[in-house]
Parts: structure tokens; sequence; C-alpha cells
């Protein structure tokens, strides 16, 4: 018999809503049941409505989709497929669903998680961030919020709605309309020229590092941090945020953290982007501290 090929084309009247996951950072997420038997033996997805409007089209969905079917990675949210609505208007991704949800509040829920399994979940974190750059993608928007936990000892990397390739011919991806920025978790490069590349989404790593071992306390969230520094009544915080990177203010070791684990976000935080580390240089010096961690 054909081997149970991937369902990639799901069809409307089978997708059946149960709940929503949020209209966070995702646009808004859907738990739905794709189940053709109507038996309810058929699988969670999650599924997210691409509705064209003033700022995107269906052509930018089906570049997202594109980009996402490439994807082949234990630590980036598998794509399952696209359901177009009667009539075409409209068309929603189908993802894998992660039980747990996000970082945010699997680690709210569960403060047990200990150094070594903070550095697990840094690693694969790492790991899924070296893939898409042998694909030459900047993600552009890595964040705790944009990590999904699948178990107690697998996290993805999710949201690629910003995903940006990098031309051929350059090493970094410039932005023309800087949107709804997360500057809290942006380089310097990213802040002040809207230049994004590999190295200022490891700058943006060093940030998720902060909030892992803040077990994503919102008193210790990015934003909250920056703001105290910078005041909270400012009328530009983009430029002041530049202002006290540049005079080397950074986000304080978090409470409680390994001093190695510090001076890795530390070196993530390089203002000069090409003295920051690689995914595959963090990656390792991860390894060696998981390996000093076990003795
Ligand atoms: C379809 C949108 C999307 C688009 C993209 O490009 C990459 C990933 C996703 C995505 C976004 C969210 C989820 C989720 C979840 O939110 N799960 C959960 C579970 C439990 C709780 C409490 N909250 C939440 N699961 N798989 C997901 C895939």
């Amino acid at each position: 018999a054909l081997a149970q090929q991937e369902q990639t084309l799901f069809e409307e009247r089978h997708l059946c809503f149960i709940s929503s996951l949020g209209k966070g950072n995702f646009g808004t997420v859907e738990l739905c049941r794709y189940d053709p038997l109507g038996d309810n033996t058929g699988e969670l997805v999650a599924v997210k409505k691409l509705q064209p409007n003033k700022k995107s089209t269906m052509e930018d969905f089906k570049k997202e989709v594109n980009i996402l079917s490439i994807f082949e990675c234990d630590y980036i949210v598998k794509y399952k497929g696209v359901c177009y609505s009667t009539g075409r208007l409209s068309m929603s991704l189908v993802m894998e669903y992660l039980p747990y949800g996000s970082l945010i509040g699997y680690l709210d829920n569960y403060r047990h998680v200990n150094t070594r399994r903070m550095l697990l979940f840094a690693s694969q974190i790492c790991q899924g961030m070296e893939y898409l750059q042998t694909l030459r993608y900047v993600h552009r928007d890595l964040a705790a919020r944009n990590i999904l936990v699948a178990s107690k000892s697998l996290v993805k990397i999710a949201d690629f709605g910003l995903t940006k390739i990098i031309p051929f011919d350059k090493e970094y991806y410039r932005v023309m309309q800087p949107g709804e920025s997360p500057i809290f978790w942006y380089a310097p490069e990213s802040i002040n020229e809207s230049i994004f590349s590999h190295k200022s989404d490891v700058w943006s790593f060093g940030v998720v590092l902060h909030e892992l071992f803040c077990y994503c306390d919102t008193n210790y969230n990015p934003k909250r941090l920056c703001m105290q520094e910078i005041g909270h009544y400012v009328q530009s915080p983009s430029m002041h945020l530049e202002t006290i990177l540049k005079n080397n203010w950074r986000l304080p070791a978090p409470p409680d953290c390994p001093p190695k684990v510090y001076s890795l976000m530390q070196q993530c935080w390089a203002y000069d982007f090409e003295e920051r580390p690689c995914f595959s240089s963090l990656g390792k010096q991860i390894e060696t501290i998981m390996q000093e961690e076990r003795e």
C-alpha cells in the first residue's frame, strides 16, 4: 500500500474547532482536531488563519508557507499543510500542536526546571537556529514567547511570520518598514539601522537565555528591566535603549544564574556583531557547561 503520504491539504469541513490558543504573538491561532472519520480519532493541530489585509497578501502567506514547508528539524515546529477556505478567499496554516504552549507559560507553571534542563532547552534552541542558518534564514523574532514546549525535555522554535531570507550576495537583511518592533530583543544594529543577520539572531538568543534563567518571570522581563534603566516616560525608547547599550549597560545576571551562563549571554551581547559567537560555538559552550553541571 502507499506509504501514508504526509497530509498537506486539509479539508475545511473536517477541521473541527476546539479552542483558541491565543491572539498573542502568532496572530489568531486555534486548536483544532482534523477528524475526517468524524469519530474524534483525528489528530490535534494548531491552525492560523491567514487573512489577507492591507499589510499582507495571499502572496505573503504563500511565501511563509513555502518557507515553513522546507524546514525539517526536530527543534523547529513542524509544518503540516494548508486549508483553503471555500472560494479560496483565505487560507489557513496547519502546524503541529505542541501541548505545553510557549516557554513563557511553561516556566511560570513548572518552577522546578533545574539548570541542566534549562541548558538542554538552550542547546535545542541553538541547534534549531544553527539549522535555520544553514538555510540562510534569519528569524528576527527569537524570544521565549516564540519557543514552544513539546514535552518536559523538548522545545521547538516557532512563529516564522517575520522570517526573511538573506539575499545570497549579502550577509544581512534590511527591513523597510520596522513595524511594531520587539526592540528589547533587538541587537543595536537592528534598532539603529534595521539590519538583521545571523549575528542579530545571536543577540536575541542571549536575551532568550536571560528569559530562560529568569523563569520568564514578568518582574525580570527584558522590556521591564530596560525601561527601568531608561526611565518609563521617555518619548523614544529605542533611541535611549541604543544609548545605554552603547554605554555598555546590559541586562543584569538573573538571580542564581551560573556565572558561565551569564558570560554566554554577555558574549551574545557584544556591541560589535563581529565579536558575537556563532550558534555552533554557542552550542559547544552550552554542551561543555552541561557536562560540568552533571559532575
Ligand atoms: C499555527 C501558528 C504558527 C505559525 C508558525 O509559522 C509557526 C508556529 C505556529 C504555532 C503557534 C502556536 C502553536 C501551539 C500552541 O500554542 N500550543 C499551546 C498549547 C497549550 C497551551 C496552554 N497554549 C498553547 N502549538 N503549535 C503551534 C504552532
